[in-house]
């Protein structure tokens, strides 16, 4: 224990490292995706967006007193699944959204959920996707019942909820942090491989060649000589922005304030 001014503060060791979790938001137009993002990341409800707008946010998160560095990729596809490698490829866990006053978008989930179930086959891996029926609060035009939604949840193996961006921030709070919970399960139970990349044009310095340190053929491992191994650089495509909710909070005298690039916050 150590004090400060004679108040006891408890000596903590060195501050642990957050765990990184990106997580890709799907879902036809209009579901609601950007209204959750923002939500989510500043406690407010927007009213103007632009639909056409794809942005990553980042976020310090406590889940479950762990502290995590949350991305969040708010997408935008046309229509339907359009070069879902940006976030297939990215994606720790995802969160499949459509708009309970929507049979539309309910279906346009079913797609991605397929797309996501197709992901996982192919890679042999496992990514936590969690249902989202939102515009929980348009309940009176439903057009999708709730054991619907669940119908279709347990169908893929996913958590199900029903929320809505404009009702309590807590509500979506926790359906974020439960795909933090997910995500964080995974990565536990596999960890990724640390992807490498081969760069051709520089020699390792102060290294002995790799035919010397494990005594292997020469032959065999000349041409890697000149060749070193990196980590692969962060996607160059992925703009962050961070947001902190206390200063969102403390601006909110502001009439009309442009938080996060793209998005009006009234
Ligand atoms: N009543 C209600 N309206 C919502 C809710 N969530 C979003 N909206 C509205 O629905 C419309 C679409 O919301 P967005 O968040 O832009 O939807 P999106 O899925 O991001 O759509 P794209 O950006 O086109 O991909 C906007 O007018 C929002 O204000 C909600 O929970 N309740």
């Amino acid at each position: 224990m150590t004090s400060v001014f004679g108040k006891p503060r408890a000596s903590t060791g060195p501050p642990s490292v957050p765990l990184e979790v990106n997580l890709a938001i799907l879902g036809r137009r209009g579901a609601g995706k950007s209204a959750l993002t923002v939500k989510f990341l500043t406690k407010r409800f927007i009213s103007e967006y632009d639909p056409n707008l794809e942005d990553t946010y980042s976020s310090e998160e406590t889940v479950d007193h762990q502290p995590i560095h949350l991305r969040v990729m708010d997408t935008a596809d046309p229509d339907t699944p359009r070069n879902c490698e940006r976030y297939l490829n990215w994606a720790h866990a995802f969160l499949v959204v459509y708009s309970v006053d929507s049979r539309q978008s309910f279906e346009g989930s079913s797609s991605y959920l397929e797309l996501l179930a197709l992901h996982t086959k192919e890679t042999q891996r496992s990514y936590p996707a969690l249902l989202l029926g939102n515009k929980l609060d348009m309940a009176q035009y439903r057009q999708v019942t709730k054991a619907e939604g669940a119908a279709l949840a347990g169908r893929f193996g996913c958590l199900f909820f029903e929320v809505s961006a404009c009702l309590d921030f807590e509500h979506v709070q926790h359906v974020f942090h439960e795909a933090v919970r997910e995500a964080r399960r995974e990565l536990e139970r596999c960890p990724p491989a640390r992807p490498l990349f081969i760069s051709e044009d520089r020699a390792p310095t102060h290294q002995a060649p790799l035919t010397a340190r494990h005594g292997l053929a020469s032959c065999t491992f000349n041409t890697l000589s000149t060749v070193s191994l990196k980590e692969m650089p962060t996607m160059a495509q992925a703009k962050l922005v961070t947001v902190k909710s206390s200063r969102a909070q403390s601006k909110r005298k502001a009439p009309t304030l442009t938080l996060l690039k793209g998005f009006k916050i009234f």
